[in-house]
């Protein structure tokens, strides 16, 4: 039977994006405490793949994510999923407002309810855990008042509903990877991201490089970040999605000029889109782009424009 690990424990948004990849009554869900140790279990074959958070519209990349990708054995993504994010904050029954003293979540989703928490409960300290999941777990053994939770967590654990759909920003996503060891790839679909982690050469121009690779060959980025390789102070990796799939001769290409250009490339996997990326904004190159443009680097000057 294929065992899938998620980044557990049981009730977060991550199982419900796995579920979404998995056969009902075929695979068997894994859970795992950390996005690391559920990615190490793929490595070691404990499972066969994994789910993990990658990004999240309002508070970005998931550095956990990324750090364990750029190292160890490679695994590549063969899909990926978008979840909406809205929270419940789950207490233990009978809990009142006034007895909400502390509220644990995950750092992603504590950066997401912030405004809601200074409003609601700004008297409550607020606790890092590991996963939304974990907090839930942590209020019903008395450790913590309040969690901020998928609104899921309340089947699996015994609390109560104290808010239910809280999010300082409406219509907030989070992009889920479904990751395995290098294998056969998915077959292109014609609406396909590939990812990857570079590591540029350490000269002049070296990201204008890379960039120009990609911009010659018509391939749009849909994201680019850099990490710290934890070496060299001021050393980064980038991490780029691209449009387009591996097996397209300009993706390939692009690819062969970047490990020509760099320092190192892995590849992160070349897998369908979600959700299709709306075409781009055409290149502002008129007349009137140029004065306009022009006009305020000149308020900038003047100290009247910023
Ligand atoms: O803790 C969870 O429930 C997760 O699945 C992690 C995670 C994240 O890493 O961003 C996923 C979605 C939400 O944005 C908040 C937390």
């Amino acid at each position: 039977m294929p065992r899938i690990a998620y980044f557990g424990p049981q009730g977060t948004f991550t199982e419900q994006a796995a579920i979404g990849f998995v056969h009902p009554g075929r695979d068997e869900l894994v859970p795992y405490e950390t996005v690391p140790q559920a990615l190490a279990a793929v490595r070691r074959s404990e499972v066969d793949a994994a789910c993990v958070p990658v990004e999240n519209s309002v508070e970005g990349a998931v550095p956990a994510t990324m750090d364990a990708l750029a190292e160890g054995e490679p695994l590549v993504a063969v899909a990926e999923t978008v979840l909406p994010v809205r929270f419940s904050v789950l207490v233990r029954p009978g809990t009142g407002v006034g007895a909400v003293r502390t509220v644990a979540s995950h750092p992603h989703a504590l950066a997401q309810v912030r405004y809601w928490l200074e409003e609601n409960l700004p008297e409550a300290s607020v606790v890092s855990t590991t996963s939304t999941a974990a907090a839930a777990v942590a209020v019903q053994r008395g450790e913590f008042d309040a969690a901020v939770s998928a609104p899921v967590a309340v089947n699996h654990y015994p609390l109560s509903e104290f808010a239910t759909d809280v999010a300082d920003v409406a219509d907030a996503k989070t992009r889920f990877l479904y990751l395995r060891r290098p294998g056969t790839l998915p077959e292109p679909t014609g609406s396909d991201r590939t990812s990857m982690v570079v590591t540029t050469a350490d000269r002049v121009g070296a990201l204008s490089e890379l960039l120009v690779e990609l911009a010659l060959r018509g391939i749009s980025l849909t994201r680019i970040e850099s990490r710290p390789t934890k070496g060299r102070l001021g050393e980064y990796r980038f991490y780029i999605d691209m449009l387009g799939h591996v097996a397209e001769p300009r993706v390939g290409d692009a690819l062969a000029a970047l490990h020509r250009h760099c320092r190192q490339v892995r590849f992160l996997g070349s897998y369908p889109q979600a959700e299709p990326t709306v075409s781009g904004e055409p290149v502002a190159a008129s007349n009137e782009d140029f004065t306009a443009a022009a006009d305020w680097v000149a308020a900038v000057r003047r100290g009247v424009g910023a």
